[in-house]
């Protein structure tokens, strides 16, 4: 086992960027509904850094980004709309599993970690992506960017988490591939474990300081 698992009984995972690579699909997307505007193509590698606040903020940065201004309120809205609209129609079409993830999910499900998952992402695409990549049964519980009133880095949702389940946040991990994930743990009392694939806006998460990082989530067990 892992030293960064000792006395750990409950794990809280990220989605996007740690165990999914949900890039192309949230690029898709994003395009779809920036050419349905008129405006340029944004393209992967810069969706990539605009992820990890949740779907309001990546299309907020998407329009700034395309009309090199700052977006209207209602203008950000309708947008997030159409994305919702386009992102929900099929959100697993090119996105893949990172590989080490399934093995980890299985050996913590075994040793009977609670697995549980934060995302910013909205609740309402949790669902559809977990069921579609074969996911959902090894989570117990899993909240969206929009289940709570405060999302990541607040830490908000870590406290309910470990709250709901009965878990002192001393013995939760949380693990993610961006700061607000290092963030919200530290805040919330959670030990921190990071993966350094995923999307941190184009920085090492390691500049965050987690107590831990490991290259593949099979490294953990
Ligand atoms: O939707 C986002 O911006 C990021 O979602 P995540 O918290 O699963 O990385
Ligand atoms: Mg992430």
């Amino acid at each position: 086992m892992h030293p960064m698992l000792e006395d750990i009984q409950l794990v809280a995972f990220d989605l996007d960027g740690t165990l999914i690579d949900s890039v192309p699909d949230l690029a898709a997307a994003v395009d779809a509904m920036l050419s349905e505007r008129g405006l340029p193509a944004a393209g992967e590698a810069r969706v990539r850094d605009w992820v990890g606040n949740g779907s309001h903020k990546l299309v907020e940065r998407a329009l700034q980004w395309a009309c090199l201004r700052e977006p209207a309120e209602a203008e950000t809205d309708a947008a997030l709309a159409r994305f919702m609209d386009f992102y929900g129609q099929d959100p697993c079409a090119r996105t893949r599993v990172y590989p080490g993830v399934v093995k980890a999910l299985e050996r913590l499900h075994e040793r009977g970690i609670i697995v549980t998952l934060i995302t910013n992402k909205p609740a309402a695409f949790i669902d559809p992506l977990l069921r579609g990549l074969s996911l959902a049964s090894f989570f117990q519980l899993a909240l969206g960017g929009d289940s709570l009133p405060e999302k990541k880095p607040h830490p908000a949702p870590l406290l309910h988490m470990a709250e709901h389940f009965g878990v002192a946040p001393a013995n939760a991990l949380m693990v993610g591939d961006s700061r607000h994930d290092v963030e919200a743990g530290k805040r919330a009392g959670f030990r921190t474990l990071a993966v350094p694939y995923g999307y941190n806006h184009g920085e090492p998460v390691a500049e965050s300081g987690p107590d831990g990082i490991v290259e593949s989530l099979e490294e953990l067990v």
